[in-house]
């Protein structure tokens, strides 16, 4: 079996080639693997009747997830490569996406139409999801409040802040991810909107913790600062393991994020 690691923006992955081995690790084994190849995701290539691929994606604590928009970029970057095609498709547990190349060796994924619906994040009651009922710290004077929520195929909480590097995300991470509002847990995104074309962002990600990048976590930012109209549909993410380029199109409501994927190397078992 082919095995790549690979990082999409320091957002790292073990990506294991399933396409003609079979390949259905417990969590334990995913947990074994994700440290062996300090890897924020471990990633599998299935077979798909429809498209290019099927995409299997667990979170290093060993949790199946169905979304994970640098590992999509990562995968898409390969199968590119592999089929000298203009543009592939990935079928996930959440959505089926195209993947194309950019300019400069990045690379294009259209991640779909973001949904918006308090059931479809999902919450475990109705409620505004432009802000919802969330307080970390001291109910009198939160240090966090009132989070944008939003679905990519998976759930995030973005709180808008004043300065991303004044959290201890590492401490308030895990009191969002948990919190009894999600149902399947969220990833929790601090976004700082710098201009109305840039935000600097940092994400605590369900099941993986601190990660340098997290990709529909660039995407759920964009999308809840633009429709807070605190910046335009389209702006540059600024995370701490590089840039990815948002861009939530008004055409076809799709968002697509492009950027940079690197193979640190491949090997075989
Ligand atoms: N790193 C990913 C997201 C991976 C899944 C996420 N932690 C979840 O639990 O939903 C990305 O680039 O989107």
């Amino acid at each position: 079996m082919k095995i790549w690691k690979m990082n999409g923006a320091g957002n790292a992955f073990a990506i294991f080639d399933a396409r003609s081995v079979p390949f259905s690790p417990t969590e334990d084994q995913v947990r074994q693997l994700a440290e062996e190849m300090n890897a924020d995701q471990v990633i599998a290539l299935e077979r798909d009747a429809a498209r290019d691929v099927f995409m299997r994606i667990w979170n290093r604590d060993g949790g199946e997830v169905s979304a994970c928009g640098n590992a999509s970029r990562c995968v898409g970057r390969l199968l590119l490569d592999e089929t000298g095609k203009d543009g592939i498709t990935i079928q996930t547990e959440a959505d089926m996406l195209r993947a194309f190349r950019a300019e400069d060796g990045l690379i294009t994924v259209d991640m779909g139409s973001p949904l918006m619906g308090w059931e479809d994040i999902p919450l475990a009651e109705k409620m505004d999801v432009r802000g919802v009922d969330v307080k970390i710290g001291p109910m009198d004077n939160p240090i966090l409040s009132r989070p944008a929520v939003v679905s990519m195929g998976n759930p995030h909480a973005v709180f808008f802040v004043s300065d991303v590097d004044a959290y201890d995300i590492p401490a308030l991470g895990p009191l969002v991810e948990w919190h009894p509002l999600f149902p399947e847990g969220t990833n929790v995104g601090f976004a700082q909107v710098i201009d109305r074309n840039t935000i600097r962002l940092r994400v605590w990600e369900r099941g993986a913790g601190l990660t340098k990048a997290c990709g529909t976590g660039a995407c759920a930012a964009l999308v809840c600062a633009a429709r807070a109209k605190l910046t335009e549909r389209k702006a540059t993410l600024i995370l701490d393991g590089g840039e990815l380029l948002v861009d939530w199109r008004e055409s076809d409501d799709r968002v697509y994020m492009t950027g940079p994927v690197e193979l640190e190397f491949e090997t075989e078992i």
